[in-house]
Order: C-alpha cells, then sequence, then structure tokens
C-alpha cells in the first residue's frame, strides 16, 4: 500500500467489525504499514482491537462527514472516550494530511510527549518521524516526514506569530478547551480570525478547526464560532467506584498518605495516582509514603513513589511511565507504583497501570485581589468538573476505584 493510500471503512457502523475488516484487508495486502511500508507488528494489531472498543470509535463516520461538510466542529466527550488518541487518527484514515500537517494542542508538555508516544505506537511508527511533538526546547518531529503533530498550545500559539496563516496546517485541533488556560483561550480569538482567510477555494487552502472539551463548556464553544456543529461523544471504557470520607478531613495532606498506605496494605494490585496542590506538598508526601511503606517491612511488594509536577524536568516527569517494580520473590506479587501530581496529571494522562486515585479535592488557583491589585496561587476546592477528570484517570485500561 502507498504511504498516501487511504483506508476505506465502508458504510457499517459497526466499528469491532470494521476493525476486523481493516486487518483483513491489510493481511490481503501483505499487512504493510500504510506509512513504513513495513509489516505492521503483534503489538499493532493487539492496540487497535482496543481501539476499535473506545466510545469514540462509533462516531468516526459522524466525525469526519461534520468536518468534511463545515470548517468548525466542537466535539464534546468524556473522560476516557478516546477523542484525544483516535480522533487526530481519524483525520489521517482520511487523507487530511495530504492537505497539511495535522496539529493537535495540548494544554501541557507531559501530555503532549505521552500523547504522542501513544499514537505513534498506535500506528506502529517511530515517535519524531510520522507522528512528532513540539514542546517549549524540545521538538522530537521532521518536517518532511511529520503528518501529525502534539503540540503545546503555548508552542503553536509562537507559530501563529511567525506564520499567522499557520500554513502548514491543514486541521488543528484544540484539545482540553474547557481548561481554559491563555494559550488556548488566545488560539481561539486568532483562529475565529484567521479562518475566513483560509475557507475552501481560498488561494492557501482551508483550514478546518475542531474544538474538543470535555462535558460542560462545549455549549459556549459553540455559540463562540457562531453556532458550529457540536457533535457528543459519551462513555469511558471501564467503571469507577468512588467512595468518600465520612467528614472532611482536617489535614488532607496526612490523609491522602494514609489512604494511599491504606490502599497498598489492603487492596489488590494496581498502581495509585494521588492529586496535592504543589512542589513542596508532594515532596513531602513522597517521602513520608516512601518511610512509611518502608517501616511496614518486607511482606508487602515493593513500593515505588514518583513526584509530577510542572517544574520537574521532562526526563523525569516522564518516570512516571515506568512500570511498576516486579515481585520481591519470584512469583509473589507485583510491586506497586505511586504517582503523587499537582493538577498536570488531571486530564489527558492514561498512566497505564494506576487504578486507585486519591483526590483531597483541593488545587492551586489563580485568584486575584482588586482590592491590592495582585495575582496569587491560592490553595482551593476544586470544581465538580475537576474531581471527575481526576476520577478518569483511574479506569482508562482497567476498572478503578
Ligand atoms: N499510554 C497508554 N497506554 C495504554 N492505554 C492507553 C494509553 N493512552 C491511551 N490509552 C487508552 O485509550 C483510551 C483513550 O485515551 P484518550 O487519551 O484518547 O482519551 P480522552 O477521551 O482524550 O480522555 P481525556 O479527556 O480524559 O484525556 C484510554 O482510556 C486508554 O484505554
Amino acid at each position: 500500500m502507498s504511504r498516501k493510500q487511504k483506508i476505506d471503512l465502508g458504510d457499517s457502523s459497526n466499528y469491532e467489525d470494521q476493525g476486523r475488516a481493516v486487518r483483513q484487508r491489510l493481511d490481503e495486502g501483505g499487512s504493510l504499514n500504510r506509512w513504513t511500508g513495513k509489516p505492521y507488528s503483534s503489538r499493532y494489531y493487539s492496540i487497535l482491537d482496543a481501539r476499535t472498543k473506545l466510545p469514540v470509535y462509533q462516531f468516526k463516520d459522524q466525525v469526519l462527514k461534520s468536518l468534511e461538510d463545515n470548517q468548525i466542529i466542537v466535539v464534546e466527550g468524556e473522560t476516557g472516550s478516546g477523542k484525544t488518541t483516535q480522533i487526530p487518527q481519524f483525520f489521517l484514515d482520511a487523507g487530511f494530511e495530504e492537505r497539511g500537517v495535522i496539529a493537535c494542542t495540548q494544554p501541557r508538555r507531559v501530555a503532549a510527549t505521552s500523547i504522542a508516544a501513544r499514537v505513534a505506537e498506535e500506528m506502529d511508527v517511530n515517535l519524531g518521524e510520522e507522528v512528532g511533538y513540539t514542546i517549549r526546547f524540545e521538538d522530537v518531529s521532521d518536517p518532511n516526514k511529520t503528518v501529525l503533530k502534539f503540540v503545546t498550545d503555548g508552542m503553536l500559539l509562537r507559530e501563529a506569530m511567525s506564520d499567522p496563516l499557520l500554513l502548514r496546517y491543514s486541521v488543528i485541533i484544540l484539545d482540553e478547551a474547557h481548561e481554559r488556560t491563555l494559550a488556548t483561550d488566545v488560539l481561539m480569538g486568532l483562529l475565529q480570525e484567521l479562518l475566513p482567510k483560509r475557507t475552501k477555494g481560498s488561494k492557501h487552502g482551508e483550514l478546518k478547526l475542531v474544538v474538543m472539551s470535555a462535558t460542560l463548556d462545549a455549549k459556549k464553544f459553540r455559540d463562540y464560532f457562531h453556532g458550529a456543529p457540536l457533535l457528543k461523544v459519551p462513555g469511558r471504557t471501564h467503571p469507577v467506584e468512588v467512595f468518600y470520607t465520612a467528614e472532611p478531613e482536617p489535614n488532607y495532606l496526612e490523609a491522602a498518605v494514609r489512604t494511599t498506605i491504606h490502599i497498598h496494605q489492603c487492596e489488590g494490585p494496581g498502581d495509585i495516582l494521588v492529586f496535592l496542590t504543589g512542589e513542596q506538598e508532594i515532596e513531602q508526601a513522597c517521602e513520608e509514603i516512601r518511610e512509611k511503606a518502608l517501616a511496614l517491612g518486607q511482606d508487602l511488594p515493593e513500593l515505588v513513589v514518583y513526584p509530577l509536577y510542572s517544574s520537574l524536568p521532562p526526563q523525569q516527569q516522564r518516570q512516571i511511565f515506568k512500570p511498576a517494580p516486579g515481585p520481591r520473590i519470584p512469583g509473589g506479587p507485583s510491586g506497586r507504583k505511586v504517582v503523587v501530581s499537582t493538577n498536570i496529571a488531571e486530564t489527558s494522562l492514561t498512566i497505564d497501570g494506576i487504578v486507585y486515585v486519591v483526590d483531597p479535592g483541593f488545587s492551586k488557583q489563580k485568584v486575584y485581589n482588586p482590592r491590592v491589585r495582585v495575582e496569587s496561587l491560592l490553595v482551593s476546592p476544586i470544581s465538580r468538573a475537576s474531581a471527575r477528570q481526576r476520577s478518569g484517570r483511574a479506569g482508562r485500561t482497567r476498572p478503578g476505584k
């Protein structure tokens, strides 16, 4: 199959059948990867099976038809529905890359890099070739080869300053728009002005825009873009049970550490993600969890603890994706990984193996005090939408709590 050849998925609305049909056709064609021309790996097929079961897969035709008919669409997808990893690939299946690069923005660096790595794996290509990412100080893409690029919203904004018509691109996907980061909001304003200059039949070709958001805010974006069609993608893949403390905890840091240790002692296998508000708190919690786990002795499986906050260097941030340690003795229970993070792990991230999420319900938020005209970061209770996003970090690759 040539690199540019499209895979025709036919009209069937049953995408599990379609997944099978795609594989069958690929097998008939000698199982050659559309991008590399090499045979697909067995890993590719096992991921393809999981991908076709994601809720968003049933909306593939609808998303493509809608984008073909409109310049702008808004997609409202529940957490874990598969919108970030799958929708950009739908556009590749439909051949949009022939008109220009497809860019998908992410508010956070760690999300841009990890999603690019995942999508490269799903497409069975090397990261930095057909699929790449650009974050501040790090560009892992090839100007001659990359067809799908994950970028932080800030980097795309910078690019828009030197190339105001974003001529390299055929589709811009603004993901996690509900987070309302400054860069995404400014990009939305820029794109609203830019899109009339890049319509169908215009000198530079059409630029399409897809705004993707979690539930709640999607209607606002539709109104902002003058009634662009809104597509709703329901459902997450696996169930997540939610438990609450009987009473509010006077010290949430101490309670989060205690709960983590309790899970380690009493619950079945699976990694733990704990949300706290900032670097100092996170380092303190990591230290306390390590000490307490050590004091429990060698009878329990090994516990490794990783911090995650935005000022950590990217290399250290990526440690959270390392698998949990193996058993202490051959045949014994596997070790467990704990990630203690700020809200940078709240959206977009899939950390394979996370089964338990501990959420005290606080984050640092920018608050403007008009009396003294100063903006400061204050520890404040999170919104219900954030709590939903946090619980959605479990239940992504298996049921969660
Ligand atoms: N690195 C990964 N390892 C294993 N599975 C993954 C990985 N990345 C994604 N997945 C699978 O794909 C599913 C969809 O991920 P995706 O990031 O596309 O969801 P989403 O709809 O954008 O959710 P959110 O808005 O919460 O980020 C996950 O729930 C998980 O099952």
